[in-house]
């Protein structure tokens, strides 16, 4: 390596400029042969530099956002989803609702596609510069609970709840809560109002949601008033995506089946009165 190659090295390591290093011999050569004048060398050199750095915060905010698995909303088949509304799901891919702070909450069975959207939305928020955290309201429990027995949660929830700008809590209601866990979310939840946007996902219906907080109506109302002041709620409906190929393989009747085999009855039936 030429000792000039070498001393932009050091001062691309001083500038913390990481991409250049790399590109420097062949950015040279490029120069020379498209007789580029040094302005335009220099704005190319940059340019290349910034795109990499894009591209660093983009993996970075992606692998501390813990997402199980990469799901985009590019990969949700919205012909299967017939139940999902198609217009908000698009409508919150436009981040907006992260600019303003404001939560998403998507219901539905199990299977439906709650996680996949969620993923979906955090993940495109990610890519726009959004630090993110995925996390499942278990794993955020368990996590409080432990920093609560060590006299640490204030930390645990500067943590985990404060420094992003969009947390996703997965599977709320999967598990009843005992009154502290119930609490414990209810903090979580005031902590973000109006400071931050939430995305939760939840099986049951607003209206069950009394019995998986701890049965206490005063918290769950609280909860649900903070959570809903600015919110999209998000109903799903349908078949489990999981199901999907085994109801193909007729392992399972769809739902769609029982409901024809209903109306086929209930016009047999009609046929039998009429004759
Ligand atoms: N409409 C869809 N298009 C493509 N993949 C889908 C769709 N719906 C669900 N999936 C896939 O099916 C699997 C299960 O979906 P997901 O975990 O999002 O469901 P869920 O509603 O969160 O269920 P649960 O409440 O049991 O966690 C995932 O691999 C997901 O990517």
């Amino acid at each position: 390596m030429s000792l000039q190659m070498e001393r932009l090295r050091e001062l691309c390591d001083q500038l913390r400029l990481l991409n250049l290093p790399d590109q420097l011999a062949n950015l040279g050569q490029m120069a020379a042969k498209k007789e580029l004048g040094y302005l335009e060398f220099l704005e190319q050199a940059l340019r290349g530099e910034a795109l990499a750095r894009v591209e660093r915060t983009r993996a970075m905010f992606t692998r501390i956002a813990g997402f199980p698995a990469i799901k985009t909303l590019d990969e949700f088949d919205f012909q299967f989803a017939s139940g999902v509304p198609k217009p908000l799901v698009q409508e919150l891919g436009s981040l907006a609702f992260v600019e303003r702070s404001e939560n998403v909450v998507l219901l539905g069975a199990s299977g439906v596609g709650k996680t996949h959207l969620a993923i979906a939305l955090g993940y495109r928020a990610t890519q726009a510069g959004i630090k993110t955290r995925f996390i499942t309201a278990a794993d955020l429990l368990m996590t409080l609970s432990t920093a609560l027995r060590q006299n640490t949660l204030e930390e645990a929830i500067k943590r985990i709840v404060r420094p992003y700008r969009l947390l996703i809590i997965d599977e709320v209601g999967y598990l009843p809560m005992n009154r502290e866990q119930a609490n414990l979310l209810f903090q979580v939840i005031a902590k973000r109002y109006e400071v931050g946007s939430l995305i939760l996902t939840s099986n049951l219906p607003f209206g069950q949601w009394e019995q998986t907080f701890a049965d206490d109506a005063n918290l769950t109302a609280g909860l649900l008033d903070r959570l809903l002041h600015h919110a999209h709620v998000v109903p799903i409906s349908g078949d489990s995506y999981r199901l999907k190929d085994k109801r193909r393989a007729g392992v399972i009747a769809a739902s769609s089946n029982a409901l024809l085999k209903r109306k086929r009855s209930h016009l047999d039936t009609q046929e039998e009165q009429a004759a």
